[in-house]
């Protein structure tokens, strides 16, 4: 085969070529865009991908099925072209994962807006004192008639202050610790919710801390059995991390793309940068760690499609091995464009700061060891 794409490998269907056709198209014509002001590149990016159809794959509506290849290869696409594209993509699917996988019909209209680019989505699970332990999540939601009180504080909560609508988990008290968290959909107008400060980050993300004073939410808001909310939180991150892995896939091939350019075009004594033994085997190794982390990303998003119940090992180590082998690939592509990586305005230095957020969000890369290690030691015949 002379053109080998890793879209032939058997993970794929034709309808997946398609569509990586059609996004690429998409792509050449609407990205990049202007970062300067972020929270309005965001709604505008949210709006571009639900007009042309692309939130549709964020999450699964009435009747689908979630198709996790489809959403990995878009947030790769998007990532290679655009970082805060994919961000835009992604948090719509996070934000309204537990409704897609959980909610009543009526909680459904905000997903078919989320996915329709009509309304923007926020995930708020992360406390200032329940980071990587989400068992230890301190905003409680006591019972009051008909509904919940909501009261507590959330930061770095994507899109915060621009979101219309978070899934926002509370302590009901079903059980200790993990035992007693349930989800709620929480409208970003609700009387009590402010934002109390935007949070600006190392990449250009709406981000922000969220105070609770009070909220009261109907019966109606709670997503899921009341006590359910640490698995539904963990079911959304299982096929989410598989695509936060796709993400970096996309930015490590971005990478790539541009030290292939300048390694090619810069001369160094009687011939190019590329004709060094040494840039070479540099080369080969962004190569390898790329396909190695595609292997795992793709191997995640086939099993969770193939129906597993399940994916938090293969999701886990999809995340784990593709940002922290995107990180590598990038800095080597920073190190072989010399001073100009770390210039603003050089694609390499803003792929340096926009993969470093990756290797915390959604759980963190010791989090993502912590998951794997704790699924081979439930497998007593080991991994296979
Ligand atoms: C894994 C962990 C570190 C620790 O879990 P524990 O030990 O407390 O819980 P454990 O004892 O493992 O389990 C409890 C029950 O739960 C079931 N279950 C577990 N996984 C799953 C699963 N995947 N699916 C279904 N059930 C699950 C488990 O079986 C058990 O049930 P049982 O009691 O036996 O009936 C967990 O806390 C975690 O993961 N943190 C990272 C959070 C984290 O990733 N935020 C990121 C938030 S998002 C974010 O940071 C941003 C996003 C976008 C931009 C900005 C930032």
């Amino acid at each position: 085969m002379a053109d080998r794409s890793f879209l032939d490998w058997p993970f794929f269907e034709p309808r997946h070529r398609s569509l990586k056709a059609a996004l690429e198209a998409w792509c050449g014509t609407h990205l990049p865009v202007d970062h300067g002001d972020a929270d309005a590149a965001c709604r505008d990016l949210v709006a571009g991908l639900g007009a042309a159809g692309w939130l549709q794959h964020s999450a699964a509506g009435e009747g689908e099925v979630l198709d996790v290849r489809s959403l990995c290869l878009i947030r790769e696409t998007l990532a290679r072209h655009d970082g805060l594209a994919d961000f835009a993509f992604a948090m719509q699917g996070l934000g309204m994962g537990a409704v897609s996988l959980f909610g009543t019909p009526a909680q459904r209209g905000w997903l078919e807006r989320t996915r329709s680019g009509g309304a923007i989505a926020g995930f708020a699970l992360t406390e200032p004192g329940a980071g990587s332990d989400v068992a230890q999540t301190a905003t409680t939601a006591e019972r009051v008639p008909g509904g919940y009180r909501l009261t507590g504080e959330k930061t770095y909560i994507s899109n915060g202050g621009i979101a219309d609508v978070y899934v926002i988990f509370a302590r009901t008290g079903e059980g200790p610790g993990a035992k007693g968290l349930s989800a709620f959909l929480l409208p970003a107008d609700a009387p009590g919710l402010e934002v109390v400060a935007r949070i600006a980050v190392i990449a250009p993300h709406p981000l922000a801390h969220l105070r609770l004073d009070g909220v009261i939410l109907p019966d109606s808001a709670r997503i899921g059995a009341p006590g359910a909310g640490f698995k539904i939180a963990m079911s959304v991150l299982d096929v989410f991390r598989a695509t936060v892995g796709a993400a970096a896939l996309g930015f490590a091939r971005r990478a790539l793309d541009e030290a292939l350019v300048r390694v090619q075009r810069s001369r160094v004594g009687g011939g190019c940068l590329a004709d060094h033994q040494m840039v070479q085997g540099h080369l080969a190794d962004m190569a390898l760690e790329i396909d190695a982390a595609a292997l795992l990303v793709y191997r995640a998003a086939w099993t969770k499609d193939q129906g597993a119940a399940r994916v938090s090992r293969e999701a886990a180590m999809a995340k784990l091995y593709a940002t922290e082998a995107a990180q590598r690939v990038i800095d080597t592509a920073l190190q072989l464009h010399g001073g100009d990586g770390v210039r603003h305005g050089f694609a390499v230095e803003s792929l340096y700061r926009e993969i470093r957020a990756l290797r915390i969000y959604e759980g963190a890369s010791d989090v993502q060891k912590l998951v794997i290690a704790r699924n081979v030691l439930a497998e007593p015949g080991g991994i296979g």
